[in-house]
């Protein structure tokens, strides 16, 4: 039986380029950047599976170009806003993701970013830096207590749920969560399925846990910040695009929200002159909330097993 091929898109861990090795033909791309278009168009070319990332865009033309023999596009990420499902589903490809291994890591630091938004922790170390650490001073860098605050979620999926469960025990007031649909498991929690608008309007620390589609783009722009309580605190952790990034400086220049801390953005990576960066009540990541050493060796392995139940089922 002739192994089928498999193109893996970017150097990934060892344990789970084994696995694909047993019984399948390897193409990787070994490298810490991003494949280019016109190789990755050539090198799909009749591969029965790809081993992408999100800096992959894996469309109607990518598809053509591997053939009809291409089984499965997996994805060593939660997100899938940068493949075609449209078009997979059309081709009869499955797409498959590593969310459970993912959500963990992604909502721990969730809660890492809003506990340091909200104890103004960038503006202590730049200060520290800058050596401006004078004399203790009773007025200085003071930040906001989680307890008695509520809680805001958009997208109470495993990360939003995850982040949920973290912060009860600092002793929120409410928890409020909104989603397509109301989730039951929201229930343990006393958390209260509410309107786009009441979530906008209530939250003290509006997390943003959805996933980016055409419901979600540009979903918290400057109608949302207008709602927004001035002492709000806006966590972003799932896609940049979600929120427009003008109004979000705007808001933060203005006073419209007090802070933000965000590991995703758009444009992504920001230019080293964007606005953004230099603003103190603005904590930027870059896009590591799934990077702990487990969670990303567990995504590569579940991408590989992806890959592996779709070609020998
Ligand atoms: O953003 C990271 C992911 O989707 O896994």
């Amino acid at each position: 039986m002739t192994r089928p091929k498999v193109l893996v898109t970017r150097k990934v861990h060892q344990e789970a380029i084994d696995l694909l090795k047993e019984k399948c033909e390897l193409d990787i791309w070994d490298s810490d950047q991003v494949i280019p278009r016109d190789v990755l168009l050539k090198k799909v070319q009749g591969v029965s599976a790809i081993f992408c990332t999100i800096s992959d865009v894996i469309d109607a033309p990518v598809l053509d170009a591997a053939g009809t023999q291409l089984k499965t596009v997996a994805t060593m990420s939660v997100g899938t806003h940068h493949i075609s499902t449209y078009d997979c589903k059309k081709r009869d490809i499955y797409v498959a993701n590593t969310p459970d291994v993912a959500a963990d890591s992604a909502a721990e630091f969730t809660v890492t970013l809003l506990l340091m938004a909200a104890r103004r922790c960038l503006e202590g170390v730049t200060a520290v830096e800058k050596g401006e650490w004078g004399l203790w001073k009773p007025m200085w860098i003071c930040g906001t207590e989680i307890v008695n605050r509520t809680l805001g979620i958009l997208g109470f999926g495993r990360v939003g749920f995850g982040v949920a469960r973290r912060m009860k025990p600092f002793g929120v007031k409410r928890i409020l969560y909104n989603d397509m649909v109301r989730a039951s498991f929201g229930d343990e929690l006393n958390a209260e399925y509410v309107d786009q608008d009441t979530l906008f309007r209530e939250s003290d620390f509006l997390v943003i846990s959805c996933a980016l589609n055409g419901l979600t783009r540009n979903l918290i722009n400057k109608k949302v910040f207008d709602k927004m309580k001035p002492t709000a605190i806006l966590i972003n952790t799932s896609r940049g695009p979600v929120v427009d990034t003008d109004d979000l400086v705007e808001a933060l220049k203005t006073g419209k929200i007090t802070a933000a801390a965000v590991d995703v953005t758009e444009p992504q990576p920001l230019p080293a002159d964007h606005p953004l960066i230099s603003m103190p009540n603005c904590i930027i990541t870059p896009h590591i909330a799934t990077n702990s050493t487990k969670a990303r060796l567990d995504m590569a392995i579940n991408t590989s097993r992806n890959i592996m139940a779709v070609l020998f089922r």
